[in-house]
Formats: structure tokens, C-alpha cells, sequence
């Protein structure tokens, strides 16, 4: 039976706590801090209820003794008025939880429970340790080892230094914007300015004016002449990001300084002339664009000369692991949880079998948050997204085509989709596939600002006409519920 200790020096509360836990666990009482800890030290425990003040020492006092004795023992803080600052304070320190006096038969024993629960689960030895060395926070690492990810290193030597415009592909959260930064820090223009321009961010308009520049009065607002990222980044490197976000007048302009180095400010007829690199990145499936007349052929040609095609992290999950280690070192430091010693087996094969819809920018983002949410020292796949930790793969009990019919929302099914494209023998498979996963971003964005464009543009970094432009592709239909409507 797994072995409680309660300190506390209300002879009532020891009475509840033996009577309540003991069909759970076997109930040890001390009525001191002293007599708690030297309890502690001549027997192992499961997990410990300390009230926060004890006769002899502050019960916060005696939860750091017991840290430093063994810190991965669960231990319960007990109060008796709800004092949010104490309470913050334990969950600072890293205290399992929190429960307020006077005790309440049912919430007690589910806690003590979990406790004893999560002691068990994180006694296993880590398989991802949280102390790598890689988390200097100065270098700007770039993760892979995947036979694929050392194709991309190569691609990056081959061409930084050569002085032609890149064109970088690859889904959302890849690490396009990493391959930019690495091409500029190994060219011959690694000492001067490096800037980054995101073109679905800003409407047309200002879009323009922020790469080219304007001259006072150009349009309402523009109250004095203002230099664009072009002139503002001569002799250095722009990173065009969402290249395929970009309005006809803009594409020409753009062409223009990559065939002739030159353009004009909005609203000015002076030719100006600007020695610029450009990167550009997209994932957005171009040449169906050209087809479709939404992008000029001729500035494709121009982008494409050089491309970098990053591959989805579904298709490297070799590297999932050498990623985890990097951002839970990362996190560890950042977050000052200096306790953290790593994943557990069997969170390590949750994350590793996951698909990645959001790629290295949404495993990242998971392990962060599960480093800020975990309060043992080993994170176990119950801290996971129930997404992750429930993922079909993770338990792998689904079948591919049961799981397309039963959820074609869930954002999930890419691979599925891409399988079947292939059977097909589709001659359109990056399209199809680029529009499933904008589809299931927009609308899950929509959905959570209840039909919101407005928030929704801005929560999504495109602009509202943008936005309006694939509710109509993708036939969202906002109604009281956001819903996508079926083809007629
Ligand atoms: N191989 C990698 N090693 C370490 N970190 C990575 C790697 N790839 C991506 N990241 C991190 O993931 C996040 C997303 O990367 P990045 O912004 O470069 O993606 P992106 O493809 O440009 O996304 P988007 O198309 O949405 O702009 C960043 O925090 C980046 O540092």
C-alpha cells in the first residue's frame, strides 16, 4: 500500500486525514515539522499533506527541507483561510497542489490519489533528460538530423553565399524563417542588416508603403516622408515571408527590384536604386496560383531560381526527440524549474508518433507549456494536450481510413489525406493539401472568436480581406456556429 505522511499539529485534522486516507494509503502522523522530516527521512513516502503553519517551523520552510531531500514526493499544502499568496508561493516552489481547511472528505482523498498516482507514474527513469547543453540561450540552434534535415543544411551551404534570390518552402512553422536567418549569418552579408517582412500581415496598401517607402501626403495619413525595408536594408538581406500574399500592384514592384534593383517610394516619381538580398518564403502552393491568376508568372520564375523545401515534421520524426531535448533544456532555463529532470518514456512515444500538423512551431509550444504545467520533476503524458495524448497514432488502435470518416475537421487527418491523394494518383497534391490545413486554421480561429473577422485577421496575422477572401473559398458560412458548408 503506497504510504502517506501528514504534518499537521490540529489533532482533528491528523483524525480526518487517518480516517479519510486510510483505505488509500497507509497514514503516517507528525505533529512538527521536525518530527514530519525525521519520519521522512527513516521511511520512503508516496506522497505528504503539510499544513502551511506548524509550532516548531513555516510550513513553506519544511516543504524546502523535504525538496531537498527528496524531490520527487508530491506534497500537499494545507490552509486554513484560501490565501492566494501562500498558495501562489507553494506552486512557485513546486508544490503539488493546494487544498483549503476545513477539509472536505471527497476532494482530499481524490487529491492524495493523484498524488500518490503521479509519484508512481514519474518514478520511472526519464528517457529525455531537461539538462542538455544545447540551451545556450545565445546561439540560435538549428535542430535536425534527419537524412532529409541534412539535406536542407546542405542546400543552405551551397548557395549563402552566392548572391541570388531564395526561395524557401515549406508548411507553416517548419522553420522557413530559421533557413532565412542561416543563409543571411553564412553570406557574404552576415555584418550587415538583416530585416524580415511578413506579407500577410499588413493590408495592401501598407504593405507596400513598408517595403518601398512613401512621400509625404502620398495618401491620408501619410503625414512625412517614410524609407521602406528595401531602402532601409540596402547592402543587407530582406526576408520576404508569405511571399503569396501579395496584391498585384506589389508583386510588379517587387519584380522590379529583383530584376533591375530599382523602384519608387508610393506617392514619389524619383527611381531609386537598392543592392538587396531577398529570401522568400511561402507555403503557399504558387504555381496553382499562377494558373489560377492570382500571382505573376514571371516574378515565380524570378523567387524560384533557388528553392529550399523544408520537409513537414511528420516526415522527420526522427527528429522529434534531438527538438525535445533542445526546447525542454530551453524551457527548464527559462522557466526556472531548476527541479525538471526530463520525459518519461511513454510521454517521449506520445510526442515521437504524433503527427505535427503545426510542426516544429506547435511541438515547441507543447513542450513549453507542459515545462510550465508540469509540478513533478517528470513530465508524464497525462501534462500532454488531451490531442496528443489521445492522438489514434499515440495509442495506435485506429485505423487511417476509420479516423478520415469519423473527424474531417479534426486538422489531424493531413497524412490520411495525402495517402489517398496519392492512390489517386492526384496530380494536385501540395494544392489539396495546403487548402486542408488553411481550411482547419481559419475555421478553428473563427470559431474561437465566435465569427469575429476582425479579431480573427488579427489573431491569425492575415489581413481582413485576406481573411474574407478564403471564407469564401473554403465556403465558411458564419452563422451562430461557425460551419463549413458542404459542396453543393
Ligand atoms: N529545426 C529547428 N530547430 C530548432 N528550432 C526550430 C527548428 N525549426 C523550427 N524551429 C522553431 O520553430 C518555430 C517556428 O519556426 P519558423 O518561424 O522558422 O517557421 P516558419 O516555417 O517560418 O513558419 P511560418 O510559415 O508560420 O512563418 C520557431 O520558434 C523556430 O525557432
Amino acid at each position: 500500500m503506497p504510504k502517506l505522511l501528514v504534518i499537521d499539529d490540529d489533532r482533528a485534522i491528523l483524525a480526518i486525514a487517518e480516517r479519510t486516507l486510510s483505505p488509500i494509503a497507509d497514514v503516517v502522523t507528525a505533529s512538527t515539522a521536525g518530527d514530519g522530516l525525521k519520519k521522512l527521512r527513516s521511511t520512503p513516502f508516496d506522497a505528504v499533506l503539510l499544513d502551511i503553519q506548524l509550532p516548531d517551523q513555516n510550513g513553506l520552510a519544511a516543504f524546502c527541507e523535504i525538496r531537498e531531500y527528496d524531490r520527487r514526493i508530491p506534497v500537499i499544502f494545507m490552509t486554513v483561510e484560501a490565501a492566494s499568496e501562500t498558495a501562489i508561493e507553494a506552486m512557485q516552489l513546486g508544490a503539488f497542489d493546494y487544498i483549503a481547511k476545513p477539509l472536505s472528505v471527497d476532494p482530499l482523498r481524490d487529491l492524495v490519489e493523484k498524488a500518490i498516482e503521479q509519484r508512481q507514474i514519474s518514478s520511472v527513469p526519464v528517457a529525455i533528460s531537461a539538462d542538455e547543453t544545447a540551451a545556450d540561450k545565445s546561439a540560435e540552434l538549428f535542430i535536425g538530423r534527419s537524412p532529409a534535415m541534412l539535406e536542407v543544411f546542405k542546400a543552405i551551404g551551397k548557395v549563402a553565399k552566392q548572391n541570388v534570390p531564395i526561395l524557401v518552402r515549406g508548411e507553416s512553422g517548419t522553420g522557413k524563417e530559421l533557413v532565412a536567418r542561416a543563409l543571411f549569418q553564412h553570406s557574404h552579408r552576415a555584418d550587415e542588416t538583416f530585416l524580415a517582412v511578413n506579407c500577410a500581415a499588413l493590408p495592401d496598401n501598407l504593405l507596400e508603403s513598408e517595403l518601398f517607402g512613401h512621400e509625404k501626403g502620398a495618401f491620408t495619413g501619410a503625414e512625412s516622408r517614410r524609407i521602406g525595408k528595401f531602402e532601409q536594408c540596402n547592402g543587407g538581406t530582406l526576408f520576404l515571408d508569405e511571399i503569396g500574399d501579395m496584391a498585384p500592384t506589389v508583386q510588379a514592384k517587387v519584380l522590379r527590384v529583383l530584376q533591375e534593383q530599382r523602384f519608387e517610394r508610393v506617392g514619389g516619381n524619383k527611381e531609386l536604386t537598392t543592392d538587396v538580398r531577398i529570401i522568400a518564403a511561402t507555403n503557399r502552393p504558387l504555381e496553382q496560383m499562377v494558373s489560377d491568376g492570382d500571382y505573376r508568372e514571371d516574378l515565380l520564375y524570378r523567387l524560384n531560381g533557388v528553392t529550399i523545401d523544408l520537409p513537414p515534421l511528420r516526415d522527420r520524426l526522427s527528429d522529434v526527440e534531438s527538438l525535445i531535448r533542445f526546447f525542454l533544456a530551453q524551457a527548464k532555463l527559462e522557466f526556472n524549474k531548476p527541479d525538471l529532470e526530463g520525459l518519461s518514456p511513454d510521454a517521449v512515444k506520445s510526442l515521437t508518433n504524433y503527427e505535427w500538423p503545426g510542426n516544429v512551431r506547435q511541438l515547441r509550444a507543447v513542450v513549453r507549456r507542459c515545462v510550465l504545467d508540469t509540478v513533478m520533476p517528470v513530465i508524464t503524458p497525462e501534462v500532454l494536450p488531451t490531442e496528443i495524448h489521445n492522438s489514434p497514432k499515440s495509442n495506435d488502435s485506429t485505423t487511417d481510413s476509420e479516423t478520415v470518416e469519423k473527424s474531417e475537421e479534426s486538422g489531424t487527418q493531413l497524412p490520411q489525406l495525402v495517402r489517398r491523394l496519392l492512390q489517386e494518383r492526384s496530380t494536385n497534391v501540395y494544392a489539396e493539401a495546403m487548402e486542408y490545413m488553411e481550411s482547419y486554421v481559419i475555421l478553428q480561429v473563427l470559431r474561437s472568436t465566435g465569427g469575429n473577422q476582425s479579431q480573427a485577421a488579427e489573431t491569425l496575422g492575415i489581413t481582413r480581406g485576406k481573411l474574407r477572401d478564403r471564407i469564401n473559398t473554403y465556403k465558411i458560412e458564419l452563422k451562430s456556429d461557425v460551419v463549413v458548408k458542404e459542396n453543393e
